[in-house]
């Protein structure tokens, strides 16, 4: 994973994925070039200069794109295996259950936004996307729409370059559904999570912020909603491990 910001492209063969193409954002991509490295449309409607959050801080818009890109840039070389450590492994279980839900035949076409370790990549932003209305078949985020600034124009984007008949599968941390496990998670992600991120990648503040975001996302319920004001229709979830993470699906129809 190199950058704030990415989406990596697959085409489905019959037997497996092909990587297409991978694309980050970078600070400062608007300012620095215009019109995007593959023509982005950029959207006429000007950034409002108000606050947000990040984690547990309140930065303003302006700021926080720059700051989710110095997070990912800082724990990319030890991001997968900080991955598996947190979550014991059990992160590949639930991108798994992601893939499992999307039923690819051959020649589907999916963009993976976000798609966080890659190759070849070009610059995008999930709130821009650099292409063309209706032209995937499948749109998957995971673990990525949390750190984006404004979620509702990220769905309006997976919604505008999704086909007619096009799937959105988002793959992100939700609300624990049981009280002793939210406690146990909680002591767990704040005296733990950050410990292992100092220890293994050097970085307590990524970690912190991590598990900050974490509790800032909308909770199952809350984030169908934004799907279905997005546009999208039969919009439902799975939560899974007791709602540490959930699948949301919807369908451009
Ligand atoms: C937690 S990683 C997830 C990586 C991968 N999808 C996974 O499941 O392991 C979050 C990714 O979101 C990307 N990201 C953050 N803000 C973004 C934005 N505005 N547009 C697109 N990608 C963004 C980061 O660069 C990073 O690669």
């Amino acid at each position: 994973m190199a950058a704030s910001g990415s989406c990596v492209l697959w085409s489905y063969c019959g037997h497996g994925w092909s990587r297409v193409m991978w694309c980050c954002r970078l600070p400062g991509f608007r300012s620095s070039w215009p019109g995007g490295p593959l023509g982005a449309r950029h959207l006429s409607e000007e950034k409002r200069a108000t606050e947000t959050h990040f984690g547990f801080e309140t930065v303003s818009e302006e700021e926080k794109g720059g700051k989710v890109y110095q997070v990912f840039e800082s724990v990319a070389k030890k991001y997968d295996v900080m991955n598996d450590m947190m979550s014991l492994g059990i992160h590949r279980v639930w991108k798994d259950l992601l893939l499992g839900k999307m039923h690819p035949f051959p020649g589907t076409q999916l963009l993976d936004v976000a798609g966080g370790t890659g190759l070849a990549w070009v610059l995008g932003d999930a709130e821009e996307l650099p292409f063309d209305d209706d032209k995937f078949d499948v749109y998957t985020i995971a673990f990525g729409i949390r750190n984006v600034t404004h979620i509702d124009r990220a769905l309006q984007e997976a919604h505008r370059v999704l086909k007619p008949g096009g799937r959105f599968l988002c793959l992100e941390f939700s609300q624990v559904n049981n009280p002793l496990i939210s406690r146990l998670y909680d002591l767990y992600s704040f005296q733990v999570i950050p410990v292992l991120g100092e220890v293994i990648a050097g970085d307590w503040k990524s970690y912190q912020y991590l598990v900050e975001s974490i509790r800032q996302f909308p909770s199952q319920e809350e984030f169908k909603e934004m799907i279905e004001d997005a546009g999208f229709q039969k919009v439902t979830y799975e939560s899974l491990t007791s709602g540490i993470v959930a699948i949301h699906s919807g369908f451009k129809l």
